[in-house]
C-alpha cells in the first residue's frame, strides 16, 4: 500500500528524491527514491514519517523506530485498526500523529483517503492533508470510530468493487460472451459509469433510475438487486464484517 502511495505522489509531480524508505529488506523502489536499512542515527528530525507495515508488526518494529521519532517529527500511520492512542503509546515523543486510511487507486491519483489527527491544529497536520489530497479525494473525520468504517469502505472497498465487476464479467460469460471480452467490457462499463456519476450532480440512486427506461431491461435487473434490499443487504453485511475486524484489530494492537 505504501508503494502505491509513493507511486501516486511521484505521479502527481513530487520529486522522488524527497522520499526516504526505511525497510530492512531492500524493496523495489521507483528510480530516485532513497532507501535505508534502518532509521537515521541522528533521528528523523522534522520529517514526516509514515508507518506502512502490517498492524501485527507494530510491537516488533516500533521499539526500534521510536528513539528516532522526536517532537519535531510528524508521524502518520496507514495501519488498519491501530488507533491514535496505540500509536502515541508506541511513539511517546512524536510531534503530531495522524492516521491516514488510503486505498490502492492512490497509485493513479484516484484514491479515496480518510484522515484523523490526534490534534488537527498541531504543526505539520495541514501538510498531511495536502499530501493526501494529491492522491485523490481526501476527507478528515473527527471521530476515530469512523476510521474503522472508512477502513472498510475506502481501504477494503476496491476489493468489494472488484468482486462486483468480476461477478458482472462472469455473468456475461455465462450468457455466452467470450470471457476476455466480457471482462474488458465489464471493466470499461464500471469505469465509465463511475466517472459519469462522479461528474454528475445527481446521486447514484437517481442515476440508476435514469438508466431504467420505462418497461425496459434495466428495471427488470434492478428489481432483482432491490428485492428485499438484496444488494444493499449483502454490501452492508460486508461493510459490517470489515468494520468489525478493524475494531478487533484495534483491540489486538492494545495488547
Ligand atoms: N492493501 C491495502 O489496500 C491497504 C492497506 N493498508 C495498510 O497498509 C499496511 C500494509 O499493508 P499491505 O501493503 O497490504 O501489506 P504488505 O505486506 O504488502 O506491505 C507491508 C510492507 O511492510 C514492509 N515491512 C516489513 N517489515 C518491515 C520493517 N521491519 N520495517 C519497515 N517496513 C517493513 C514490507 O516491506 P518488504 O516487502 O520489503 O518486506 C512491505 O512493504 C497495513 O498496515 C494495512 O493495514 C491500508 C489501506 C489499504
Ligand atoms: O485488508 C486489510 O486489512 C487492509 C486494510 C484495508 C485494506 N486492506
Amino acid at each position: 500500500m505504501a508503494g502505491a502511495m509513493l507511486k501516486g505522489w511521484i505521479g502527481a509531480g513530487e520529486a522522488p528524491g524527497r522520499f526516504q524508505v526505511v525497510d530492512p529488506s531492500h524493496p523495489d523502489l521507483p528510480p530516485g527514491v532513497n532507501w535505508h536499512e534502518g532509521p537515521p542515527g541522528e533521528g528523523f528530525g522534522d520529517a514526516v514519517v509514515q508507518l506502512g507495515f502490517k498492524p501485527q508488526m507494530l510491537g516488533d518494529i516500533a521499539p526500534g523506530l521510536a528513539g528516532a521519532v522526536g517532537a519535531e517529527t510528524t508521524l502518520t500511520s496507514i495501519m488498519a485498526g491501530v488507533e491514535l492512542a496505540s500509536l502515541r503509546a508506541a511513539f511517546p515523543d512524536a510531534g503530531a500523529i495522524v492516521r491516514v486510511m488510503p486505498n490502492m487507486p492512490v497509485a493513479i491519483g484516484k484514491g479515496a483517503v480518510g484522515l484523523i489527527a490526534e490534534d488537527r491544529a498541531a504543526p505539520g497536520v495541514e501538510e498531511i492533508g495536502a499530501l493526501a489530497g494529491k492522491l485523490g479525494t481526501a476527507e478528515w473525520v473527527a471521530d476515530e470510530a469512523l476510521i474503522h468504517v472508512l477502513t472498510a469502505l475506502v481501504g477494503s472497498g476496491p476489493a468489494f468493487v472488484y468482486r462486483y465487476i468480476d461477478a458482472l464479467a462472469r455473468g456475461g460469460e455465462r450468457l455466452g460472451l467470450d470471457a476476455d471480452v466480457s471482462r474488458r467490457l465489464s471493466l470499461a462499463m464500471a469505469e465509465g459509469a463511475s466517472a459519469l456519476a462522479a461528474g454528475s450532480g445527481e446521486s447514484p440512486a437517481a442515476l440508476a433510475d435514469r438508466v431504467a427506461s420505462p418497461g425496459g431491461t434495466t428495471r427488470k435487473g434492478l428489481d432483482v438487486l432491490d428485492d428485499g434490499e438484496a444488494l444493499a443487504g449483502v454490501i452492508g453485511a460486508a461493510l459490517d464484517a470489515a468494520t468489525a475486524r478493524a475494531r478487533e484489530m484495534a483491540e489486538e494492537a492494545k495488547r
